[in-house]
């Protein structure tokens, strides 16, 4: 092949590489001026074969795909290229694959492209399908809220009329409270229950006095000395024979325990001999178990359980006394630190704990307590058990949750001192003194539920300190029961006898309808204020009063009034009330009439008018006495009533005239018999240093006590003051029944205010020489104590009264004697 054409095919290939050895090769052997020339028909060539190549490869890419154009140029190329061009050919070729490799390259990001583009769409088809559910979720909620707001509309209605149902519920809860306790009221207020104790193990002969027993009567074998007929039955509300449990005996007394939540005052006693079995159905055995336990944890553990079933409708509070009466003293058995002071010749009771309980263990704890001090104080006087009363007693204050209306109960157990009559030939010394303060107190109980029974307008309960104690449970207000018990043993007969008698005197005593203790949180507000009204006036009158008994008292006189009034005195202390200060069934017991009436005044009106008018014309055994001369005429209230006890009665009352000369001449110290209340929130404080830190204060706070409160302590802490005091403001003892049925006159009242002054100025100047005027006193005057229903005999001035107007219920006394 020419070398020119090489050449030109090489430019056409464009490898300048290959391309300067041909050119050369051609140009080496010509001539300088010829190359011009050769150049020149060489790239003429070139331009020619360019064209060519171009003009077919133009037809080619018409007509072929533009590889195969390619590799048929190629192929054409090669076919007319020499040998050397296939390499070139090659890289061509090379070119090529990469070219393709590109295009797949391009191919690859256009997958890519669209994969995206796919993952686009799909993720766009999710959003369309996320923003239909959301819709179709709108359309749900929407839905659901019109439901929900027709279900709430539902419920609203519901609720109103659940709301209405549940106050119709407390309506019946009310009547149910109500009628439960109307049924109580008709099977007497005053019952009494009697139990026949077994035969004791070590109790050889078994014959029993006891014939017959059956639901309500009991037949007694009774020798012809007793009764002809050979024996003789009684009656009463149940009856209890040798056999009967604990728990049966308990069963019929649990009304009663529901009765103190509904705002009650109850009382239960054991009555009987000694060894008769009381403390067996007050407490149990010795040996206590689950079932042998008595009435009082029984009683108790009921208390609890129903305050707990009340829950959702009663808030209550329960808490607990402990006391001893022992000679006609008082002594707490729940202050441990007392005992330990308490002196030789008598048992000084500067405080009466009472103590918040929670539970059946709490009540176990204190009782055991209790126990255990009556148990060192029977160390130091043989058999004292025996020879005391004991009473428990528990207050319960429930707070109605829904119309805040507040009730308050209080139950007394009592497990009296033996009943058998000492014969006074055979009893001396203590044992004489003790039988005397037994009989004296069961025949003061005696006398006042025959006064009760015989509807009398006084009860005697100053008598006593046990009627003192249990003043607010028994009468009108209250519901007692009375748990008879005897022995069967033939010796015993006697006292059996006489016992079942006295019982059946007192299931003869018909009261008026129970009162419950209530007071709505409006009532309590306005009682306040009126007490407040009133402890104004009765301050001034006391005031007016005193400085007239200045002027008029003799220096003797006032000498005593002087001592009464020592600083040495123990200061008077007040129970804190649980019920905010007013209600306080023991506040004291020496004051316990005067306080009790100025809460049953309270409760009779809440017009401040009404209130101020009763209290005006507040009855008295001065101002109004008994048409019937029984007012305070004990003995012939008694005399048909307590045949055994009276045995001694003419002893009592010569050891009360005793005992008042005795008053002349003792230092104020020994007159400290004293009976007040604390209250501790819990029963652990008892013991704590704190606790007793604080009585030691309460001691030493005594040396600077007030003077009106010195004299409520004098008229609480003796015997005699206690009946001057009993003369002086027995009408404010009466119950509210008997309230009604002595109304106040309105034209007694003196600028409708100052029921004193109606008093003082009707004074019965027959009665003022009596013997005993002489007999110092510190009582305040009959018109202040007179004020106490008002609820504010707490807040009387000092007033050094004479004790003329005392003194004459005891020269009446004496005279009807
Ligand atoms: N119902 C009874 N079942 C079994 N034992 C009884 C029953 N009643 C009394 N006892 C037992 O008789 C004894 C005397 O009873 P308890 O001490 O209760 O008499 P009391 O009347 O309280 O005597 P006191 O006046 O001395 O306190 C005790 O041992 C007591 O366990």
């Amino acid at each position: 092949m020419d070398k020119s054409i090489i050449v030109c095919v090489l430019i056409l290939q464009g490898s300048s590489r290959s391309l300067n050895v041909p050119v050369r090769e051609v140009l080496s052997d010509k001539r300088q001026e010829e190359i011009p020339f050769i150049i020149e028909s060489m790239l003429g060539k070139v331009v020619e074969e360019f064209e060519h190549r171009m003009a077919s490869q133009n037809e080619l890419m018409k007509t072929i795909p533009r590889e195969q154009a390619l590799s048929s140029a190629d192929k054409t190329l090669s076919k007319s290229a020499c040998e050397d061009i296939e390499m070139e050919a090659k890289d061509a070729s090379l070119e090529k694959e990469e070219c393709i490799q590109m295009h797949k390259d391009e191919e690859g990001s256009k997958g890519q492209f669209w994969k995206q583009h796919m993952l686009v769409e799909q993720q766009q088809r999710d959003i369309q399908d996320l923003k239909h559910i959301l819709h179709n979720t709108k359309a749900g909620m929407q839905f659901l809220q019109v439901k929900y707001q027709e279900e709430f509309d539902n419920l609203g209605k519901h609720l109103h009329s659940l709301a209405y149902a549940a106050s119709g519920y407390q309506r019946v809860l009310e009547e149910n409270r109500k009628l439960y306790n109307q049924v109580q009221d008709l099977r007497g207020n005053i019952r009494v229950y009697c139990r026949v104790r077994p035969f004791l193990a070590e109790q050889p002969n078994r014959l029993s006095t006891v014939e017959h027993i059956d639901e309500g009567n009991i037949t007694i074998i009774t020798p012809a000395k007793y009764c002809k007929e050979g024996h003789k039955s009684f009656t009463f509300n149940k009856l209890f024979g040798p056999s009967a449990t604990q728990d049966e005996v308990f069963a019929d007394t649990r009304p009663l325990i529901r009765s103190v939540l509904d705002g009650y005052n109850v009382c239960i006693f054991a009555y009987g001999q000694t060894g008769s079995g009381k403390t067996f159905t007050m407490t149990g055995p010795r040996e206590l178990t689950e079932e042998s336990q008595g009435v009082n944890y029984r009683a108790l553990h009921d208390l609890f359980l129903l305050s707990e079933q009340r829950k959702d409708t009663f808030f209550y509070e329960i808490s607990v006394q402990m006391l001893e009466i022992y000679n006609e003293q008082v002594r707490d058995l729940l202050a441990i630190d007392e005992i330990r002071n308490s002196s030789q010749n008598g048992i000084n009771v500067p405080e009466a704990n009472i103590i918040s309980v929670s539970s059946t263990s709490d009540v176990l704890y204190l009782m055991n307590l209790g126990q255990k001090n009556r148990a060192v104080g029977a160390t130091a006087m043989n058999d004292r058990s025996s020879r005391s009363h004991s009473c428990l007693t528990v207050h319960v204050q429930g707070k109605d949750l829904t119309s805040g209306t507040i009730l308050r109960g209080c139950m007394h157990l009592v497990d009296l001192a033996g009943s058998e009559r000492v014969d006074k030939s055979e009893a001396t010394g203590d044992r004489l003194k003790e039988a005397q303060h037994i009989n004296k107190s069961l025949s003061a109980l005696g006398d006042v539920i025959a006064s009760l029974a015989q509807k009398n307008s006084h009860v005697p309960y100053r008598n006593s300190k046990l009627t003192q104690l249990l003043q607010d449970s028994l009468g009108g207000q209250a519901k007692t029961l009375m748990f008879v018990h005897i022995s069967p043993e033939v010796e015993a007969t006697g006292e059996t006898i006489s016992t079942l008698k006295f019982a059946e005197r007192v299931s003869t005593v018909e009261l008026g309808a129970a009162r419950a203790n209530k007071d709505s949180a409006d009532a309590k507000e306005l009682k306040d204020q009126i007490a407040s009204l009133k402890a104004a006036l009765v301050r001034k009158e006391g005031e007016r009063e005193h400085l007239h008994h200045s002027r008029s008292s003799s220096p003797e006189r006032f000498k005593m009034k002087s001592a009464g009034s020592s600083p040495s005195h123990p200061r008077w202390r007040s129970l804190k009330d649980l019920s905010g200060g007013r209600r306080q069934p023991m506040d004291d017991v020496g004051n316990i009439e005067a306080q009790n009436s100025a809460l049953k005044l309270k409760r009779r009106s809440l017009d401040p008018q009404d209130m101020l008018m009763h209290s005006s014309s507040w009855p008295s055994a001065e101002s109004t006495p008994d048409p019937n001369g029984k007012e305070d005429d004990k003995e012939s209230v008694s005399s048909d009533w307590v045949d055994k006890i009276m045995v001694n009665k003419h002893d009592n009352i010569i050891s009360r005239e005793e005992n008042l000369v005795e008053c002349w001449d003792v230092d104020s110290s020994q007159l400290s018999e004293m009976f007040g209340q604390s209250y501790l929130p819990d029963p652990s404080k008892i013991y704590t240093e704190n606790q007793l830190t604080k009585l030691n204060g309460n001691k030493k706070d005594s040396q600077d006590y007030d003077l009106q409160r010195s004299n409520r302590y004098e008229m609480a802490t003796t015997d005699d003051s206690d009946d001057q005091l009993e003369a002086a403001t027995s009408d404010s003892s009466e119950p509210d029944m008997l309230w009604q049925l002595n109304p106040p006159k309105a034209t007694n009242i003196p600028n409708g205010l100052g029921g004193p002054q109606t008093r003082k100025t009707h004074p019965k100047p027959a009665r003022s020489s009596e013997t005993r005027s002489l007999i110092p006193s510190l009582i305040p005057s009959p018109s202040l104590s007179r004020k106490a229903p008002n609820g504010v005999s707490q807040l009387i001035q000092p007033s050094y009264r004479p004790v003329r107007q005392a003194v004459l219920g005891q020269g009446k006394k004496r005279t009807t004697k």
